[in-house]
C-alpha cells in the first residue's frame, strides 16, 4: 500500500533520470528482438517491398550477411519468410518439401556463415508455396483440410530442421499439428528442435503488406477465418494456448501483437510459460506511416510500443523494426 499525499509524491522518483533508471519496472534488449526477413532468388539480390516501407527481400547470399548483421546487434534470433518463385507455386504446395527451396537453402547459408551464433526460426505453412494463398490444402469444396494439411506439415517441418532450423514455428492455426509435428521430429533425432506455436494467431486485417512480401497477396481468394481466430475471443486463445502447450510447443506466440496484448497478458498469467508476439506487417507499416505524417517520432514510436510487448509479459517481440530498434538500443 502508499501512503497519502503530501507523504506520499509519485512524482519524487521521476524527477530525475537516475531515479527513473532506477525504478524502471520493465527492460528492453536486443536479445529481446526476433528479427523477421524475407528470402527471394538470386545472387546479389534486395527488393524493397512497397507496403513495408524499409523492409526488403533478400537473396540467400545477403540473407547469411543479415544474420551477422543482427548477431553484431545482439540480436539472437531471426525469422525466415520465402517469397517462392511463381513457377514453383502449386495447389499442393509441394515446393515447401523440397531440400533445395528457399527456406533450406537460407538456413544452410546463414549455418555456414555463422555457426549457431543465431536461432533460426521458420514458418510452417504452405501460403508462400500455394497458388491459392491458402495455409492449407484445400478439399473439393474448397474448405482447408485440417488432417490432410497436417501430414504435410510434418514433411516440411522435417524438412526444415534436417537443413538446420533451430525453432520451427506453425502459423497455419490447423488443430493438432504441434503433437504431430512434436512426435516426427522425436522419430528423427531432432529432438533439441524448438516448436514455436503460432498459438493463438488471428484472422486480422493486419497481414496485408505480408502477403505482399511472400507474393501470396494477389493469390488469396477469401478470407482464412475458419482456421486463423475470431478478434472477438479471448477464452478461446487460452484453450488454444493449453492445446499446443499439452501437445508439447516449447513456447508459444500470440498474433498480430499490439491490439491483442490483453490476450498475451491472460496467456502469460495462466500459463507462466515463454510468450512471444508478433507485432505484424501492418502493425509496422501503421507506425511508419504515422510517423511519415509527422504524428509522431519513429524512434519513440518504435521503441515505446515495444516496451509496451514486455510490459504485458512477452518474453520476445517479433518485429519487423528488429534491427533499427537494437540500433537505437545500442545507442
Ligand atoms: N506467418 C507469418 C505471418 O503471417 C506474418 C504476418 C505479418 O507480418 O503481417
Ligand atoms: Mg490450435
Amino acid at each position: 500500500m502508499t501512503g497519502f499525499f503530501p507523504d506520499t509524491r509519485l512524482r519524487r522518483i521521476r524527477s530525475t533520470g537516475w531515479s527513473r533508471s532506477l525504478h524502471r519496472e520493465t527492460t528492453l534488449t536486443p536479445a529481446d528482438l526476433i528479427w523477421p526477413l524475407f528470402v527471394t532468388e538470386g545472387t546479389g539480390v534486395e527488393e524493397p517491398i512497397a507496403s513495408l516501407p524499409g523492409v526488403s527481400r533478400w537473396s540467400v547470399d545477403l540473407i547469411a550477411k543479415r544474420a551477422m548483421e543482427a548477431i553484431a546487434l545482439g540480436i539472437p534470433c531471426i525469422a525466415l519468410f520465402p517469397n517462392t518463385q511463381a513457377d514453383r507455386r502449386s495447389d499442393d504446395g509441394a515446393e515447401a518439401l523440397s531440400p533445395d527451396n528457399l527456406m533450406c537453402r537460407a538456413i544452410r547459408a546463414i549455418r555456414e556463415a555463422c555457426g549457431d551464433q543465431i536461432g533460426i526460426l521458420t514458418d510452417v505453412a504452405l501460403d508462400p508455396y500455394t497458388t491459392h494463398g491458402q495455409d492449407g490444402l484445400l478439399d473439393d469444396a474448397g474448405y482447408v483440410s485440417n488432417d490432410a494439411t497436417i501430414e504435410v506439415l510434418v514433411e516440411q517441418s522435417l524438412n526444415q530442421a534436417a537443413a538446420g532450423a533451430d525453432i520451427i514455428a506453425p502459423s497455419d492455426m490447423m488443430d493438432g499439428r504441434v503433437g504431430a509435428i512434436r512426435s516426427a521430429l522425436e522419430a528423427e533425432d531432432h529432438a533439441n528442435v524448438q516448436i514455436m506455436a503460432y498459438a493463438a494467431k488471428y484472422a486480422s486485417a493486419f497481414y496485408g503488406p505480408f502477403r505482399d512480401a511472400v507474393g501470396s497477396g494477389g493469390l488469396l481468394k477469401g478470407d482464412k477465418k475458419s482456421y486463423q481466430m475470431d478478434p472477438a475471443n479471448g477464452e478461446e486463445a487460452l484453450r488454444e494456448v493449453a492445446l499446443d502447450l499439452s501437445e508439447g510447443a516449447d513456447s508459444v506466440m500470440v498474433k498480430p501483437g499490439l491490439p491483442y496484448l490483453d490476450i498475451v497478458r491472460r496467456v502469460k498469467d495462466r500459463f507462466e510459460i515463454p510468450v512471444f508476439a508478433y507485432q505484424v506487417s501492418g502493425e509496422y507499416a501503421m507506425i511508419e506511416a504515422a510517423a511519415a505524417a509527422g504524428a509522431g517520432d519513429r524512434d519513440a514510436l518504435v521503441l515505446e510500443t515495444l516496451m509496451s510487448f514486455k510490459r504485458a509479459g512477452c518474453t520476445g517481440v517479433l518485429t519487423y523494426h528488429a534491427a533499427h530498434a537494437a540500433k537505437l538500443l545500442n545507442g
